[in-house]
């Protein structure tokens, strides 16, 4: 009997409608300047300790890394006062331009962008970068949070709890954010994972009639359904480009408790696995982000167990469980 053996890489090529190549583009952002907790700038190097590079080549991938991680912390301005509520706002814009390069670029070269966080304020660059590759993709956003307020709408003033009103265009175009073109439809997003969703933030989902599937829905319908309407929002014909970014604290804190800012009653282990595996099978996933893993915070055992499930999603959607 003879067994042709067949790398993930390679089924994932043959599934896939918009990258025909197994090269994954890997873009490490130790970044936290949207958000005020010191240690998720160190979420992509624990996660590239674990081991994720070797595991994405096992795979049989080939990785091309972004270069120049280090200089995400070295770019911090001397001075960056806020303006109005926002914290940070020339480090947060400096940081995504750049990000935005390097995933542009990947995907330029027909590869797999991935992204590792980093705070999730790094979305901006990542989907200002995607899309101006694959200009009518659709955006997945898993998260506890809808991470959609308007520099006026925040309370917290964290930019990493606004990077899709940047992108949406919901916000004027203002220095240092004049860069970021709206690149993305209200109708082309859609959320899997939802519970703590401010009042400015439920307001603006409910005038722009964006879809959010919340752990509400996930306890009614199930996950496997949640997946499949999500799909059916943005993508009824499976023939768009899929940006999924996965903010680790869509998954209970019992799953992922090393992360800034945790909310009970979350995704469970496989519930997570399960959206990166469905969007791998439709073969029109084109970057995926995975931000938000903060090795600063817990017990080294909290840790282990973030950065390891943070690196077996990106396998997942990689099409590591696929047969
Ligand atoms: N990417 C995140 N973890 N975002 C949390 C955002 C929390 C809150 N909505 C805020 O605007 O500050
Ligand atoms: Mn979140
Ligand atoms: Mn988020």
């Amino acid at each position: 009997m003879e067994y042709t053996i067949i790398s993930d890489a390679q089924r994932m090529a043959e599934r896939s409608k918009f990258i025909k190549t197994t090269v994954v583009g890997v873009t490490c952002v130790p970044f936290s300047g949207g958000q005020p907790k010191g240690g998720v700038d160190d979420g992509p190097i624990e996660m590239v300790r674990f081991g994720i590079l070797d595991q994405i080549q096992d795979m049989g991938y080939s990785v091309e890394l972004s270069e120049g991680m280090d200089k995400y912390r070295s770019m911090k301005p001397a001075s960056d006062l806020p303006i109005g509520k926002m914290k940070n706002p020339r480090y947060v814009s400096m940081a995504a331009r750049r990000v935005s390069d390097q995933v542009k670029a990947h995907c330029e070269q027909g590869r797999m962008a991935v992204t590792l966080g980093g705070d999730h304020s790094i979305a901006m660059g990542t989907l200002t970068g995607s899309s101006m590759v694959y200009k009518d993709m659709c955006v997945i956003w898993v998260d506890a949070h809808a991470d959609i307020n308007t520099p006026e709408t925040t309370d917290s003033g964290n930019l990493h709890g606004c990077p899709l009103s940047f992108l949406l265009g919901l916000c004027k175009s203002e220095a240092p954010f004049d860069w970021i073109e709206p690149c993305l439809r209200a109708d082309r997003l859609v959320y899997i994972g939802l519970r703590d969703v401010d009042p400015g933030e439920k307001a603006i989902l409910r005038k722009h009639g964006i879809k959010a599937f919340s752990m509400h829905d996930v306890d009614k319908h199930g996950i496997g359904k949640v997946v499949e309407m999500a799909l059916d929002h943005v993508n009824k014909d499976r023939s768009l480009p899929i940006h999924m970014s996965f903010d680790v604290d869509a998954l209970d804190p019992s799953v992922a408790p090393a992360t800034g800012t945790p909310v009970r009653g979350g995704l469970t282990f496989r519930e997570g696995h399960y959206i990166c595996e469905a969007v791998a099978e439709t073969g029109c996933l084109v970057a995926l982000d995975l931000v938000e893993v903060n090795p600063a915070l817990g017990d080294p055992e909290s840790l282990r167990q973030t950065v390891a499930v943070g690196c077996s999603l990106v396998r997942c959607s990689l099409g590591e469980s696929l047969l």
